[in-house]
């Protein structure tokens, strides 16, 4: 799914978070949004998931300014799984949107055995390790095929292993089932491995944007190459 901004702000309180004169956000891209804290990354993806309503603006979806909402999922950094197994957390959106059996089982084998969840899959939620919620979280995101995917930190708390389980589905998924991937992280790494453009964000603006590993290895601004150096004072 496309994205664009225009003249997009949020202000709390009287003070402007986020004020993107022009953005974009390519159909099919991984995206990374990476930026200091406070910089307006989770503002943004809370504007994009209609969590949360810009003060002026507006966010276009493949051209329109209406939220899609039935093809949009969001993973945040402590995931909440409803109180029943892995299996029935995954199946859950499946359910609500009457998919057939026999539809709902296929969809939910697939992510099982891509995230290795398939061992426990009748394991309860709450007795799951925080990497483990974590994948059944991001299935559960991904069982509806979503055309947009958006990600706050999830591999924030999370150990490598897990994390690079996560990172190879994010790709599978995008590159096979062509959902658009916007990713917020800290992770630098992540960004590089993970993402093929990237937007920086600082102080509630649109510094750079592009090709993610340009921006990462050779950035044009040198705000985001402190960042990235590690030597950008806020
Ligand atoms: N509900 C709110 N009320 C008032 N101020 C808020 C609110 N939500 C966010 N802010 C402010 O907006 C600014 C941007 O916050 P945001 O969470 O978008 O930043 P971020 O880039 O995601 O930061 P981090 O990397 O720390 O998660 C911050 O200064 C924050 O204090």
């Amino acid at each position: 799914m496309e994205l664009s901004f225009e003249h997009l702000t949020r202000a709390y309180e009287g003070k402007t978070v986020l004020d993107l004169e022009h953005g974009s956000i390519k159909s099919g891209s991984r995206t990374g949004i990476i930026g200091p804290n406070g910089a307006g990354k989770s503002t943004l993806l809370n504007l994009i998931a209609g969590l949360d309503q810009a003060t002026s603006g507006k966010i276009y979806y493949n051209g329109e300014a209406r939220i899609p909402g039935e093809a949009i999922t969001l993973v945040f950094q402590t995931p909440y799984l409803i109180s029943a197994t892995v299996e029935k957390n995954i199946a859950y959106p499946l359910k609500l949107r009457g998919w057939a059996e026999e539809k709902i089982e296929e969809r939910v084998g697939f992510l099982c055995e891509e995230l290795n969840l398939t061992g426990m899959r009748k394991k309860k939620a709450w007795k799951l390790s925080g990497g483990e919620t974590q994948k059944v979280a991001l299935a559960r995101a991904l069982s509806f095929h979503p055309r947009l995917l958006l990600l706050d930190e999830p591999t924030a708390n999370i150990d490598p292993a897990t994390t690079a389980e996560i990172e190879k589905m994010l790709i599978k998924i995008n590159e096979e089932e062509k959902t658009t991937v916007v990713l917020i992280t800290h992770n630098l790494a992540q960004a590089r491995r993970t993402c093929d453009r990237c937007l920086f964000l600082k102080g509630g603006k649109l510094i750079e944007e592009g090709n993610a590993q340009q921006i990462l290895a050779a950035p044009k601004n040198e705000l985001t190459r402190k960042f990235i150096a590690g030597e950008l004072l806020i």
